[in-house]
């Protein structure tokens, strides 16, 4: 059974949902992202109910703009804004009823409770959701949903840069819950029969269902690590890194990091957030794999012992992450054009500065979970015209086996949401491979 299946059959799991609403008043009113948010929101919950309120809140913020439709189709005037409990209720009502299975009479009287104890407020609420709960079907059937749970501004960025029709199915894609993906240290084929997973051609394993991560096979004695296949094809773009030294630039939580260590390379981690630090050292003690850690501002990383510079330097670029709204809904309704323009402005910055790291001769990969172009190509293209002393090493598809699709006709990485349609999607990236001469 499905953590948001868990209560379709009753009402119980009161404390999930006030945990949700909790949640959604984090993300929608203080700009939280929803992962800062969890620790603090689901602590005092039970497992199952951990899962049904992270699935409520997550399908919520999925299917925001679809939820929010809804409810204006059915009231005669806006909810007042001292109603932000209301409308968090009634989100919860309606993602129940008609998102997560949840049976109606379950939806509506716990969206009802949920409320608070205002009479007009409970009257509201029950009548929203009793009329959804018998005309809901017909008026979702008739929406637009890809459309209406992307903000304008970004499906106008993407219909720019990838044309509408790319825009409506990287939107689609958004609309599923995404795969979980591990990378392994060794051994793909043995942990995919092990784990049961599907074994993509990058070697990432995929699994559509799972539970618990921590309780999957192999966690505990550190063999893999959960990590996006998109994600796991920067480092690839360096080659054969056994025995180099290579420097991760911005590396916390260190997914990359274990993975330029599995290969063999002697890794220089620089990352700037001392809890992120934390988590970066417990990921790598837990998978057996060393690297130096430096705790600073990538801008001042640390040179190499004689100076000559890094065989290759990686920079994982703070960005808008609006590559990753499969796993993150949240990121669509928290980030705007200006965070945008002012990560552009770091990028650059940061981008400068990793170039005064590498040896000649050696390899610069700049990357950033981002489908906006400012943050990936337009960076790019301004480094390499301030820059001569690099050029572009374009990326060939047969580098990146069963992924063609994903290598651009500059010879950049930029993969798509919708990449990768059959296997169940990839997380959208944005890489490329500059050689300093
Ligand atoms: C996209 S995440 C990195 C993900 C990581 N490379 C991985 O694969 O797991 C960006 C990281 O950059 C860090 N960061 C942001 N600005 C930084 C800076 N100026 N110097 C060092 N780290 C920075 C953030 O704290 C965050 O951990």
């Amino acid at each position: 059974m499905t953590a948001g299946a868990r209560s379709a059959d009753n009402s119980t799991g009161q404390p999930a949902r006030e945990a949700a609403l909790q949640l959604l008043k984090a993300v929608l009113d203080r700009r939280q992202p929803l992962d800062e948010s969890l620790e603090q929101g689901l602590s005092g919950l039970e497992g199952p109910d951990r899962g049904f309120a992270r699935a409520i809140a997550t399908t919520v913020l999925r299917r925001l703009g679809q939820i929010d439709a809804l409810l204006a189709h059915c009231l005669d005037r806006p909810l007042a804004d001292n109603a932000a409990r209301a409308r968090n209720a009634l989100r919860i009502g309606i993602a129940e009823l008609m998102f997560m299975n949840v049976a109606a009479y379950a939806a509506v009287n716990s969206a009802v409770e949920l409320c608070g104890r205002e009479a007009g407020q409970r009257r509201l609420v029950n009548a929203v959701l009793r009329r959804l709960g018998r005309e809901g079907a017909a008026l979702l059937a008739a929406q637009d949903a890809a459309r209406l749970n992307t903000p304008e501004w970004l499906w106008q960025s993407w219909s720019d840069s990838y044309g509408e029709a790319t825009a409506r199915a990287i939107a689609e894609a958004h609309l599923t819950r995404a795969p979980l993906d591990l990378s392994v240290k060794a051994e793909p084929g043995h942990w995919a029969e092990r784990l049961g997973a599907t074994l993509l051609a990058n070697g990432s394993l995929r699994l559509a269902e799972f539970g618990q991560v921590t309780a999957l096979p192999g966690f505990e004695e550190g063999a893999w690590w959960v990590q996006d296949a998109a994600a796991a094809l920067p480092v690839t773009l360096f080659g054969n890194v056994r025995d180099q030294r290579i420097l991760d630039l911005c590396a916390a939580p260190g997914g990359k990091t274990a993975l330029i260590a599995a290969r063999g390379a002697r890794v220089t981690a620089v990352e700037r957030n001392a809890n992120r630090i934390r988590r970066l050292n417990e990921n790598l003690a837990r998978l057996g794999l060393t690297a130096e850690i430096v705790h600073g501002d990538a801008a001042a990383a640390p040179e190499t012992g004689n100076g000559d510079g890094f065989d290759g330097v990686l920079l994982d670029a703070p960005c808008s992450s609006t590559g990753t709204l499969r796993r993150h809904p949240d990121v669509a309704w928290l980030k705007r054009p200006e965070d945008v323009e002012k990560l552009a402005g770091a990028q650059d910055r940061l981008l400068r500065a990793a170039a005064e790291r590498v040896r000649p001769g050696g390899l610069l990969v700049y990357c950033v979970c981002s489908l906006q172009r400012r943050e990936g190509e337009d960076r790019v293209a301004a480094f390499l015209a301030a820059d001569p002393r690099y050029r572009r090493e374009p990326i060939t598809a047969g580098e990146l086996p069963g992924m063609a699709e994903t290598v651009t006709a500059d010879g950049d990485l930029r993969s798509l949401p919708c990449h990768l349609g059959a296997e169940g999607g990839i997380d959208g990236f944005y890489a490329a491979r500059l050689r300093r001469l």
